[in-house]
């Protein structure tokens, strides 16, 4: 059977990172039991009630949960219904652990959504394979939906993810009144580089613009999509208005350094990009509409002083 860590890093591209698993538990004996069977394979997390192990598949997620039935406060069914309930963590696979389980618990588990039962006490064996099957099937219907996800063309995320994720981050940021900011990135007189350089040319300048935005990003949750034609946008959860900016013209001088050749530019003799970038502090609610306006607004008010620079404001 291949290694948790191979698998993750084959379906999803990235270096070796242990899988995460989150175990949902109020008894300290079993929590151990699970730490023990899983520690070497997985990064393995703890929450010890309902509330906890909700709070921390919205922020952090894992890629499964390993969760208790009977638990003080919400139970382990309370807490299925409200993950699978969330966009945000509805795809998190979850799988029962429990001691009394009968074919009455077991329909109802599976119908809220848990995708196996495993009865305690758990044979480390049978829990380690079945646990492996289920990161095995994440990681593939995770690759299905970053493939249905992405663009052609460039091969960042499309506009259908984009639509999604900001959805999910403008709820989050209301749920955590934290910070959200957006940019919107349109290449500069482009029109006049695909007439100067030919279409071809144009798609290869798109590719690389849009390989340097997602490459300047540094934060896991920060994402570059391609919002339409030859424009991008960028969704920085978690992140102040006066950070944004700074991302922003930093984009802006990453594109131009590129020092794509474009003689025809009005703005400079190579490649640039104008931003609008649209702030949120998070302190009250807000529809992602309202955000998108304001970056779009921006973007604007970037191209008429004169292209290749950002500005920005930030909602109040
Ligand atoms: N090569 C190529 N060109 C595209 C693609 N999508 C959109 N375009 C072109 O991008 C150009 C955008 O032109 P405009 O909207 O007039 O904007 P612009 O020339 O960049 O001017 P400003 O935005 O005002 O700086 C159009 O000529 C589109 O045909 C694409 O996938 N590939």
């Amino acid at each position: 059977m291949p290694h948790p860590e191979s698998t993750y890093a084959k379906f999803m591209g990235t270096t070796a990172l242990k899988p995460r698993l989150l175990v949902v538990d109020d008894q300290p004996i079993n929590i151990q039991v699970m730490y023990q069977i899983f520690a070497a394979e997985y990064q393995v997390f703890i929450a010890t009630n309902g509330n906890q192990a909700l709070n921390f598949c919205r922020t952090t997620p894992p890629d499964l949960v390993l969760l208790d039935i009977v638990m003080p406060g919400m139970d382990g069914f309370e807490v299925c219904a409200a993950l699978k309930a969330d966009a945000s963590t509805k795809n998190i696979p979850v799988i029962f652990v429990t001691a009394h389980t009968d074919a009455v618990q077991e329909t109802r588990g599976l119908e809220l959504g848990a995708v196996d039962f495993i009865s305690k006490p758990v044979n480390p064996a049978v829990v380690r394979a079945r646990v492996h099957t289920q990161i095995t099937l994440k990681f593939q219907s995770d690759l299905m939906r970053k493939l249905v996800f992405l663009d052609g063309l460039t091969g960042v995320f499309n506009r259908r993810y984009f639509d999604q994720q900001l959805a999910i981050e403008v709820a989050r940021s209301a749920r955590a009144q934290s910070p959200l900011a957006l940019i919107m990135i349109d290449v500069d007189f482009f029109k006049r580089y695909n007439d100067n350089y030919g279409h071809q040319a144009g798609d290869d300048c798109l590719c690389t613009v849009a390989q340097t935005l997602k490459a300047s990003l540094r934060r896991p949750a920060d994402l570059v999509a391609r919002y339409g034609g030859e424009e991008f946008a960028c969704i920085l959860p978690d992140t102040a208005f006066t950070d944004a900016m700074a991302m922003a013209q930093e984009l802006e001088q990453t594109v131009r350094k590129k020092a794509i050749a474009h003689a025809d530019s009005g703005a400079a003799h190579v490649v640039t990009v104008s931003l609008g970038v649209a702030g949120h502090s998070g302190q009250r609610p807000i529809q992602a509409a309202t955000l998108l306006a304001l970056a779009d607004a921006q973007l604007y008010q970037a191209k008429h002083a004169g292209r290749a620079r950002a500005c920005g404001a930030e909602l109040t």
